[in-house]
């Protein structure tokens, strides 16, 4: 176990990207540990999903990702899908598609040409509808979906690509306090249990500083703080990069819990 905690899974190396001429992040390097979860952190528009598609190639980049020491560029696109699970925050979903035929399209990376699926993939595809709440939903066209119901779908597709790494945009949006606890506590038996390496942007920095072993803090487009959540949440980066006025105090077991505070106007 300490041998493989110390592995790096995931590089990036002086990374820009972005949708145009300009791009939106610069120079960012950041590392992973196999086993370890690391959330990406910043304000709105600071580069934090760009980030995320730059390292699942769906953004032109600059700079290098590796994934356990293989650069990324050397990769087909079917490798790339077996080793890296994406869920985006927003995905445009196939309407007339029933959840269970959804989630089973997860499964295609690890399918042979012309294959169908076996009973060991419906089988992986059942225990994650059954993980995230969704088997009694297992019939219903995503365009009948909830919100919060259909991004459930859109992360059980994910778990089911069963990806040593997994890239997670704002997992939790739209998702009930049950429902996100749930969620992440299976995540983090995913990073336990089988060492994936967890990569996701989160906006509650208080649920984030409970399950990432790590933060990285973005703000416009580079990196600007990272390390354990303890050391990057204080009070003062919070209000340089957030504009924020809040407090950080700290559980019984060490986990720094923000809270807003109001100042101006209070009272
Ligand atoms: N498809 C796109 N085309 C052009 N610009 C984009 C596109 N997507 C994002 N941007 C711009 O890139 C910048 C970074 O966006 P990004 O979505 O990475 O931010 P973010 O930190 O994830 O924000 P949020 O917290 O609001 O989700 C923003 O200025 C955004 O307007």
């Amino acid at each position: 176990m300490t041998g493989a905690a110390t592995t790096t899974a995931l590089s990036l190396h002086e990374v820009s990207a972005g949708y145009g001429a300009e791009p939106v992040v610069r120079h960012v390097s950041m590392e992973a540990r196999r086993g370890r979860w690391l959330a990406i952190v910043g304000p709105n528009g600071a580069g934090k999903s760009t980030v995320l598609k730059a390292i699942a190639g769906l953004v032109p980049r600059q700079g290098t990702v590796m994934l356990d020491g293989t650069a990324t560029d050397t990769l087909s696109r079917k490798e790339l899908a077996r080793r890296v699970g994406y869920a985006p925050q927003n995905p445009a979903l196939p309407e007339r598609l029933t959840v269970t035929d959804y989630v089973l399209l997860g499964r295609a990376p690890h399918l042979g040409t012309l294959a169908r699926e076996s009973a060991s993939d419906l089988s992986i595809v059942e225990d994650a509808l059954v993980r995230l709440d969704l088997a009694g939903l297992a019939g219903r066209r995503l365009g009948t979906l909830s919100g919060g119901e259909a991004q459930r779908a859109v992360l059980a597709r994910v778990l089911v690509q069963r990806t040593p790494l997994l890239l997670l945009d704002e997992p939790t949006t739209g998702l009930d306090i049950g429902h996100a606890q749930t969620l992440l506590e299976r995540l983090d038996e995913l990073r336990r249990e089988d060492e994936t390496t967890v990569v996701t942007t989160l906006h509650d920095l208080t649920v984030a500083a409970q399950y990432a072993d790590e933060l990285v803090l973005i703000d416009r487009g580079g990196v600007v703080a990272a390390g354990p959540p303890s050391r990057v949440l204080t009070t003062e980066r919070l209000r340089e990069h957030y504009a924020a006025d809040v407090e950080v105090l700290t559980t019984a077991d060490g986990h720094p819990v923000v809270v807003p505070v109001r100042t101006a106007g209070a009272g």
